[in-house]
């Protein structure tokens, strides 16, 4: 079961590696692992879990987080009718975006960050991603708003690079050109 101290914290190279793509259809072992990095953001978004274990509410969790160097990660999001939404993706490409961009206005954190970090992160306001499935079938799925910035943060974890590498250097609150 995973728990805050299986999640790697800033510091380890593992965060900093480019994964490598996971065979598809993904191996039992592959599953088993996303089903564990599954209920580690279902336990972190129960009221009663969450308290107990003292889980930060996680939406999105990547396989580098928890030592895996696997392109996989998980997301647990509310759809926009309010449903929540199991999203388990591997290989995962952003095929297409909007122009037009977005940010939280209070800068985005991670499990793997422990410290607070101001600065707006600039995200595509509209993601398409090509990824495979635990079936082993290719899909392409399109996000926007807050949980297309939920893909762009993990697909970044995935190569490696962290929210706070997008925040500029110069004026951490610069708005994007066309945001
Ligand atoms: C870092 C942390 C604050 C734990 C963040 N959680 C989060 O945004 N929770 C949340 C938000 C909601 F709107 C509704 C809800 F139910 C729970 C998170 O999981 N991540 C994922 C992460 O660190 N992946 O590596 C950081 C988010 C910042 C922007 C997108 C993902
Ligand atoms: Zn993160």
């Amino acid at each position: 079961i995973i728990m805050m101290d299986d999640i790697i914290r800033e510091g380890d190279p593992i965060l900093r590696t480019v994964t490598e793509p996971v065979s598809v259809p993904p191996s039992e072992e592959d599953k088993e692992e996303m089903a564990a990095m599954m209920l580690f953001l279902k336990n972190s978004q129960d009221p009663e879990l969450s308290k107990k274990y003292k889980l930060r509410a996680g939406v999105g969790l990547s396989a580098n987080q928890i030592g895996l160097n696997k392109r996989m990660f998980a997301a647990l999001l509310t759809d926009d009718k309010g449903v929540d939404r199991e999203i388990a993706l591997f290989n995962p490409k952003i095929i297409s975006h909007s122009t037009t961009m977005v940010y939280i206005p209070e800068s985005e954190g991670c499990l793997s960050v422990d410290r607070p970090i101001q600065g707006f992160v600039p995200r595509y306001e509209k993601v398409q991603i090509k990824a495979w499935n635990e079936k082993g079938e290719e899909i392409k799925v399109r996000y926007k708003g807050f949980n297309a910035i939920v893909m762009q943060h993990e697909i970044d974890h995935l190569n490696g690079i962290m929210f706070y590498d997008r925040i500029n250097k110069d004026n951490p609150f610069k708005l994007p050109t066309d945001v």
